[in-house]
């Protein structure tokens, strides 16, 4: 028999795979699963055990015995501190297969598929400096310095970073003079537990295409004292800073972004350009984190959907419009809908300023939106969370003709797509498409025929 694992023990393992999480796996001798922090497929590491369960377990590469052909240096210096990018160490093309499988993976387990359509990952050019965001906690050290980088794997210590090599390096002297800015100008730094102090995040935006930069501070407060003078400074230092803007977040938690956002100097949106459509971004408004990439899903979307100039397309969940414009193209009409009161502003503002006379935009949740509406497409981009079960009733009894799924979330899209198929959609395609080189995240594009049984 086999002796059980016990905590804090040290084994030696051979990782297989990556998971969906973006841990490594392996198997523990007693059979059960093993999901391990830094691993890389086809290492052989010890790796030390820090939590078992009845049927898995959890451990952390302690040191590896035989490093993976798919091993690289991870391009950041502090990657095995870092908790926003999981697999520096993972060799890029190794990162598609793994995603490949993750999408395909989530389709059979969870979603019931047994012939899953799901094409090669499309890959990033560019799979380091894509960022075109980049949203940092701002804390204090041990020795009361202030400090700015990610969050360590699960916790909230903040790892400082000097330069972000994932995030467009225009964004890197930004990033730079902002933590001087702080510390000059004195502002307190926001402590969790007790709730006080000012600073809590800094959200640094670039436009791929523009260079445009916008800088903004999250804060628990109203006021930032001498954020004019600072603004100023700062400007004059990058003349591509459109803007400078204070959000104010007195809630505790997580949610980065509080209800209210003021530009102190400046304008409070960035431009930036995509499928010849010029777009207008704020901070708290969504815009996918690599331009390039977001075209191609852009073009993707518009293929899959195949509007004709006699379609009418309903875009749910669309943001500022960045899918909606370009299907504009060749429907006949388009109407977004998005539940973010900004973005809806901001979508009718772009479709003005780009002459597109055939988009409208819905302000309102799609639960409440969708069903007084008919489509002959529907494009759907739901949060990670995926859609409300009464948007997946609704769709049913639309019956639009295609429905074109963009997905962040491979396990909240397999639920949803064998919802859809249950009610008699085809599953035709899922194409992932790579917007997160580094990390395990990925997106996909599905696309659902109307089947005999309407
Ligand atoms: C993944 S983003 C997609 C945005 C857009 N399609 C794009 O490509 O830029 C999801 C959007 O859905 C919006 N949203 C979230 N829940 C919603 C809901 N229940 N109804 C309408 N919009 C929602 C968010 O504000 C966000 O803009």
């Amino acid at each position: 028999m086999t002796a059980a694992a016990l905590q804090g023990e040290l084994v030696t393992v051979e990782i297989t795979a990556l998971a969906a999480g973006g841990d490594g796996i392996a198997r523990l001798p007693d059979g059960r699963v093993l999901f391990v922090g830094d691993a890389v497929p086809g290492d052989r590491a010890e790796v030390r055990l820090v939590h078992l369960k009845k049927d898995c377990a959890f451990g952390q590469v302690r040191r590896v015995l035989e490093a993976s052909p798919e091993r690289v240096t991870p391009a950041c210096p502090v990657a095995d501190r870092c908790g926003s990018c999981q697999w520096q160490a993972v060799a890029y093309p190794a990162q598609l297969t793994a995603k490949r499988s993750q999408v395909q993976d989530a389709l059979v387990h969870l979603g019931g598929f047994e012939d899953v359509p799901v094409e090669p990952v499309i890959a990033q050019v560019r799979p380091l400096g894509y960022r075109n965001k980049s949203t940092f906690p701002v804390g204090c050290n041990r020795r009361g310095e202030v400090v700015i980088g990610y969050y360590r794997k699960d916790s909230h210590q903040i790892v400082p970073l000097a330069a972000c090599p994932v995030q467009d390096e225009r964004l890197d002297p930004l990033l730079a003079a902002v933590g001087d800015c702080i510390r000059t100008y004195g502002w307190s730094i926001y402590a969790e537990k007790p709730h006080r102090g000012l600073i809590r995040h800094v959200s640094l935006r670039v436009g791929e295409r523009t260079g445009q930069m916008l800088l903004t501070f999250v804060i628990n407060g109203e006021q930032l004292p001498g954020i004019e003078a600072a603004a100023a400074h700062l400007q004059e230092a990058f003349p591509a800073l459109m803007g400078v803007c204070v959000n104010t977040n007195r809630r505790r938690g997580n949610t980065i972004f509080g209800p209210e956002t003021r530009c102190v100097a400046g304008q409070g949106f960035i431009e930036d350009e995509l499928e010849g459509f010029r777009f207008r971004i704020e901070s708290t408004t969504f815009f996918q984190i690599c331009t390039s990439q977001a075209e191609r899903l852009a073009r993707l979307v518009v293929e899959a959907a195949a509007a004709t100039a006699q379609m009418r397309v309903i875009d749910a969940y669309c943001g500022i419009g960045t899918l909606s414009l370009p299907l504009a193209r060749s429907a006949h009409q388009v109407i977004g809908i998005e539940s973010h009161p900004r973005s809806v502003e901001q979508a009718r503002i772009n479709a003005r300023a780009n002459n597109v006379t055939n988009c409208q935009f819905q302000l309102g949740a799609v639960e409440q939106c969708l069903p007084g509406l008919a489509a002959d497409i529907l494009v759907l981009d739901p949060p990670r969370k995926g859609c409300d079960p009464a948007v997946i009733e609704t769709i049913l009894r639309l019956a639009p003709l295609r429905v074109v799924y963009v997905s962040c979330n491979p396990a909240t899209l397999a639920r949803d797509l064998r919802l859809l198929v249950q009610g008699g959609y085809q599953l035709q395609r899922v194409q992932p498409v790579d917007m997160f080189a580094q990390t395990h995240h990925i997106e996909s594009v599905a696309t659902l025929l109307r089947g005999a049984s309407f």
